[in-house]
């Protein structure tokens, strides 16, 4: 049975003047310990449904099911990674990373042998994400990426057998994603982690995906599937190989395709609509 299993799911938002559809009919099987990119283009709902797998946000129609069980809400084995950090600027690293552990610790009256064995497993974390040297630092004296990097571990610490990340890497410079790139991949193979991962960029969604799902809006659904033929240990000039740029540009020109621009002309007209609309 699939790890998680997205059935007929349909989402509105029900606003004062007229509901949005966000999302119709979406059908998607993930498997354990899959790594799924979700790409398309700006409004197609793939915020939204990483939001109704989270359990943040209710679907209006359909079932999602992760590991049997039917989830409507939030649960310990779904963990989320937002773009902004949001990490607590009066705690150090280790602090941070420690931090929900230690609530639940708190809150449960849960032996000191817990308490040790929730220390080594954010010490190891701060190994996987390679901040060991700065444990002790707080937020404000870290780089936009190490501070991803925590939030990361922060998402690993309660051993989440889904992780969902959305546009994680999206506020972050080029280099320092290509970093994130190989780290986040380094942690899907030794955590074991099924991921989730939103994306407006689509070299990043074939990088890291074994498939990539693309969507389309208005309103929100799957357009289409993408394998990716690229060998599971990736390298970065793998990049550079023709399968790689085929994948790339098959999806893009699906993209433009399934929102109705084809050419830079089409972009301005739309760009231009949007300007005088707004
Ligand atoms: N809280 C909300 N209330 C009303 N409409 C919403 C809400 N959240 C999202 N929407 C609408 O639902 C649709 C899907 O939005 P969503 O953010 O999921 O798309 P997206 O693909 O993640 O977009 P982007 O790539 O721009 O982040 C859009 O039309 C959006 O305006």
């Amino acid at each position: 049975m699939s790890k998680v299993i997205i059935q007929n799911v349909g989402k509105v938002f029900e606003r004062a003047a007229s509901p949005t559809p966000a999302l119709e009919n979406v059908n998607l099987s993930i498997e354990d310990n899959e790594f799924i990119t979700l790409v398309g283009a700006s409004g197609c709902g793939k915020s939204t449904l990483l939001r109704i797998l989270a359990g943040l946000e209710y679907r209006t129609s359909g079932e999602v099911v992760c590991d049997g069980r039917n989830i409507a809400t939030p649960g310990a084995d779904r963990a989320m990674v937002f773009q902004h950090y949001s990490l607590y600027p009066w705690l150090s690293v280790i602090d941070n990373i420690k931090f929900s552990r230690q609530l639940k610790v708190n809150r449960e009256n849960l032996s000191s042998s817990d308490v040790e064995s929730a220390s080594g497993r954010a010490e190891a974390l701060l190994n996987l994400i390679g901040l060991s040297k700065v444990r002790d630092a707080y937020p404000n004296q870290l780089s936009g990426g190490m501070q991803q990097r925590v939030a990361i571990a922060r998402a690993l610490m309660g051993r989440p057998s889904i992780l969902l990340m959305d546009e994680p890497f999206g506020a972050l410079d080029s280099q320092t994603r290509e970093v994130m790139h190989d780290l986040i991949l380094h942690i899907h193979r030794i955590e074991k982690t099924t991921i989730v991962f939103v994306t407006h960029d689509v070299e990043e969604a074939v990088y890291l995906g074994q498939r990539v799902v693309l969507m389309q809006p208005r309103p929100g659904r799957i357009h289409s599937i993408f394998p990716v033929p690229l060998p599971a240990l990736r390298t970065q000039d793998m990049k550079h190989s023709e399968a790689f740029r085929a994948l790339r540009s098959e999806i893009l020109a699906r993209i433009r395709e399934s929102t109705g621009i084809t050419t830079d002309l089409d972009m301005l007209e739309q760009l231009n609509l949007q300007n005088s609309e707004a």
